[in-house]
This record gives structure tokens, sequence and C-alpha cells, in this order.
């Protein structure tokens, strides 16, 4: 693992500080689009030396708003500096940041969602995958909202080596809710165990850095925030295709709290599910009595290897929707009585 970098690198001339371009530019925080600043450049500079040595690396930062992350990553002497920022509001302010550091900063006034990061760096810096990390990293505070499906739709380009990952294994450091980074890195027994926890891990070496309290933002979210670090591992430990995984995983954890065969059974028909259930298990070699959250990452390759045989000999297994079951089940019994059907009561994840 990379040592911590140092931030300092290269000093940036005077400029108003963060606190003033807000009030210059009237960057009042928006609450709709969940905007929680950080002023403290301390702390910024903390955060982007979680990053490791940043010296002439090529750096996306993701929703920059009034830019206190974004100084603390020119101070760290990059080469090149990509801006995403949804909310026009910033890019005046940002626009003067790269006045500071001229022909390194690239401004785009977009969603991070939707944005195309294959074409974002030179080729040049483009490794194997089994090599070390391309110096490529992204960084980013953003709102809790965006940051949960960002992560996901990362992890799906990592397991397909796309998007920013088409370099290599392009590290990440991010921030998320302090409950969201425990489950990320959660081990088995944990109780914040869950679907996220297996899809990052069996992916990614997981770091949950450290947490900055809410008060240490403006305006002060009404949780705490953690700085979470991923590297992309050369080989993933369960390789499957990156939906059979998500398929298998999602449907264990789909009852947290019963038996594990009970979720595992919502991945075959109604016909024969006892059965076919029982097989996965056994061939498996998984305990069906233990809760989701007990199951370890080498059991649940287990599940998801034997998961993937079972398709390969049962070609319409895979497609197979259990909620879709369950809902066209509803629908007929409720054209045939004028009760409601009670459902099974689900675990909340
Ligand atoms: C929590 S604020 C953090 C701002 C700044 N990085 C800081 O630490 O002070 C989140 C920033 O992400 C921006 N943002 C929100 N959704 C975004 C999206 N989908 N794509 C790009 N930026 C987004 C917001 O406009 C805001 O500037």
């Amino acid at each position: 693992m990379a040592a911590p970098g140092k931030v300092a690198a290269f000093c940036l001339p005077p400029l108003p500080t963060v606190r003033e371009i807000i009030k210059l530019f009237r960057l009042k925080a928006q609450k709709q689009l969940s905007q929680n600043f950080l002023l403290d450049l301390r702390l910024t500079d903390k955060i982007v030396r979680q990053a490791g040595d940043l010296k002439n690396a090529h750096v996306c930062e993701v929703g920059p708003g009034p830019g206190g992350i974004t100084r603390s990553i020119l101070s760290g002497g990059v080469e090149q500096l990509l801006l995403i920022e949804k909310d026009a509001r910033f890019i005046p302010g940002l626009q003067m940041l790269s006045e500071a550091a001229p022909g390194k900063v690239q401004i785009v006034h977009g969603d991070i969602l939707t944005y195309r990061m294959e074409k974002a760096f030179p080729k040049h810096l483009k490794r194997n995958w089994e090599d070390e990390p391309p110096n490529i990293h992204i960084i980013g505070n953003l709102p809790f909202s965006v940051s949960t499906p960002l992560i996901i739709k990362w992890l799906e380009n990592v397991s397909k080596k796309n998007g920013p990952f088409i370099y290599g294994r392009t590290q990440m450091t991010l921030t998320f809710q302090k409950e969201v980074a425990e489950r990320l890195t959660a081990n088995p027994g944990g109780k914040q165990r869950s679907r996220l926890s297996i899809m990052s891990q069996h992916l990614c070496t997981v770091e949950n850095c450290f947490v900055i309290p809410g008060q240490a933002f403006v305006p002060k979210p009404e949780v705490d925030v953690a700085v979470v670090r991923f590297t992309p591992l050369v080989q993933p430990k369960i390789e499957q295709p990156f939906e059979l995984v998500e398929k298998v995983v999602r449907s264990v954890f789909q009852f947290r709290r019963k038996y594990c065969f009970r979720g595992i059974e919502t991945l075959f028909p109604e016909s024969g599910r006892l059965k076919r259930t029982e097989q996965l298990m056994m061939t498996a070699n998984v305990d069906p009595t233990l809760r989701s959250f007990q199951l370890s990452m080498s059991q649940f390759r287990s599940l998801c290897n034997t998961y993937r045989k079972m398709c390969d000999e049962d070609p319409n297994l895979f497609a197979y929707n259990y909620r879709e079951e369950l809902k066209q089940k509803k629908n007929s019994s409720l054209k045939s009585t004028s009760w409601p059907e009670q459902t099974e009561e689900e675990d909340q994840l």
C-alpha cells in the first residue's frame, strides 16, 4: 500500500480563502443537493494525503464545490486535475483556482453519474491490470445520495475493467456517511456486514481511513462522515460476472436475520426450489443455518461458483426473478379474492 503522501509539494499563488470565495460568489449551500462544505484546509489536506503521493499524478475530483479539497490536491503537485461539478454556481470560483495553476485544471460542468471517464486521461498512463496502479486517482467528497450509487457503478466498472479502470487499477479516495463506510469495510459476523461489504471487498482492498465529525462541515450534516480508500484487487475474490455476484449476494441478504438458505431459495423458481437450494448449499459446502452476515468471502465465492454451474446447466435459471414471480402471484390472488394476500415480511437491508 502506498504511504500517505505529502500535500504541500506545490505552492499556489495567493488566493482568496474558501470562505471568501463562498462570500464572493454567494455560494449558499443547497439543502436539496446535500451540499456540506469543508473549509478547514488541514482537514482537506488530511483527506488528500490518504490518496498517497500525488506528485505528477492525474486526478479527477468529483464535486469540488467551493474548492477546499481542490486546493489540497493542487498543493500536492499534480500534473492534471479534472474537476466534475454539477452545480454551475461553483464554476467561476473553480476558474479562479484554475488560473492559479495554469494548464493543469480542466473544469467540467456535469454529472459524475453519467460522465464517461474512458478518455479523460492521456493514453500513456494505461497500465496492465496486474501492474502497479496507474498514477491516476479519483478523490471526492460527494453527497451521500450520490456516493452510494456511484461506488456501485464504479465497482461494476472495476469488475469489467472499463470506465475509470480502463487505465488499470485506478485508486479512489471518497467520503461516505460513517455507517455506509462501516458497511463497506465490515468483516463477517459484524453488525454492518451487508451487500455492500461483499460487493466492494471482493473487488477491492477497502480501507476506512478516518472519521470526520459532522461539525467539521458547513452546514453541519445530521451524521458523521468517513473517508474510504479503494484499490482494485489484481484478482477479484469472486471470479464471476458482476451481475451474477450481485444476484447471489442480494438474495442471501434478502432476509438478513433469518437462516441464509431462506434468501438463497429465492434464486430458484417455485417448482423444485427446495431440492435446488439443498443442491446449491451442499455443493458449495455452506451451512444453511448460518445467517447472511456470518458468511465469509470464501463461502460467497463457493455459492457464486456453484450457482454459475447451475446456470450453465439450465440456461433459463439466471433470468428467473423471485420478486417478479411474487408480484404475479399477488396480482392473480387479488383477482380471485377481495382480501389482500398476506406477503412475507422481508428484513431491511
Ligand atoms: C458535499 S459537497 C462537497 C463540496 C466540496 N468538495 C467540499 O468538500 O467542500 C458535494 C459537492 O458535489 C456536487 N455534486 C453533487 N452531485 C453531483 C454529481 N452528480 N456530479 C458532480 N457533482 C455533484 C455538489 O454540487 C457539491 O459541490
